[in-house]
């Protein structure tokens, strides 16, 4: 790459951080404008579970999975589905699904095992009339696009990016007020994190 390349794709990088942080700041406002208390729900719903199972497909279940690692660091009882450690989902537990369409077939199927138990659903998604939102107890109803969302209306980004970042800001959000309300310090939770890292 010569000299005028390098500073071009430096431009595009630089320009392409402010199309992203600008795509997340409208699902932001969105999400505190939002009438509905879904947000608080998931909240209250996570607390109070028995067990938190998460689940979610490519990269949702990558961004996911950072807040199964932030609720175990709050005390929660905590299994990634797929894991081969991860027990029956059983009645009272919480599924937490995050599938930008909501179609997904093993998140559905997976969704649709746990809800025939006696589990609740609380799915992340954009598409609360999807078969996942209709099996939900909780949705978060996130504004981004889905996967296949080609037309680049809702975002500019590839595929499901959008969402996939929003996953992770509202699994940080419920996370932090969960823990504020929890009274307890940083320190008091830091000795749970992984010390075979
Ligand atoms: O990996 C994914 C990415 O968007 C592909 O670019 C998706 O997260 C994965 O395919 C799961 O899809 P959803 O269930 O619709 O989130």
């Amino acid at each position: 790459m010569n000299e005028t390349t390098t500073t071009q794709t430096r431009l595009a990088v630089a320009d392409a951080i402010g199309i992203i942080t600008a795509e997340n700041g409208r699902v932001v406002d969105a999400l505190r404008a939002a009438s509905d208390s879904s947000l608080d729900d998931a909240g209250a719903l996570l607390a109070s579970a028995p067990r938190v199972f998460v689940l979610g497909a490519g990269r949702s279940g990558l961004a996911l999975k950072m807040t199964a690692m932030r609720l175990m660091h709050l005390g929660l009882d905590v299994h990634v589905v797929g894991e081969v450690t991860s027990p029956a989902i059983t009645a009272g537990d919480v599924l937490l699904v995050a599938s930008g369409s909501g179609t997904t077939g093993a998140i559905v199927r997976a969704a649709e095992t746990a809800h025939g138990v006696g589990a609740s659903i609380l799915a992340l998604t954009t598409a609360p009339e999807s078969p996942l939102g209709r099996l939900a107890a909780v949705t978060v109803v996130i504004p981004a696009a889905a996967k296949q969302d080609h037309a680049g209306q809702v975002s500019a980004q590839y595929s499901g990016g959008l969402f996939e970042q929003s996953v992770l800001l509202v699994g940080d959000a419920i996370f932090h007020a969960l823990w504020q309300a929890s009274g307890a310090t940083a320190e008091q939770l830091w000795p749970r994190h992984a010390n075979l890292e």
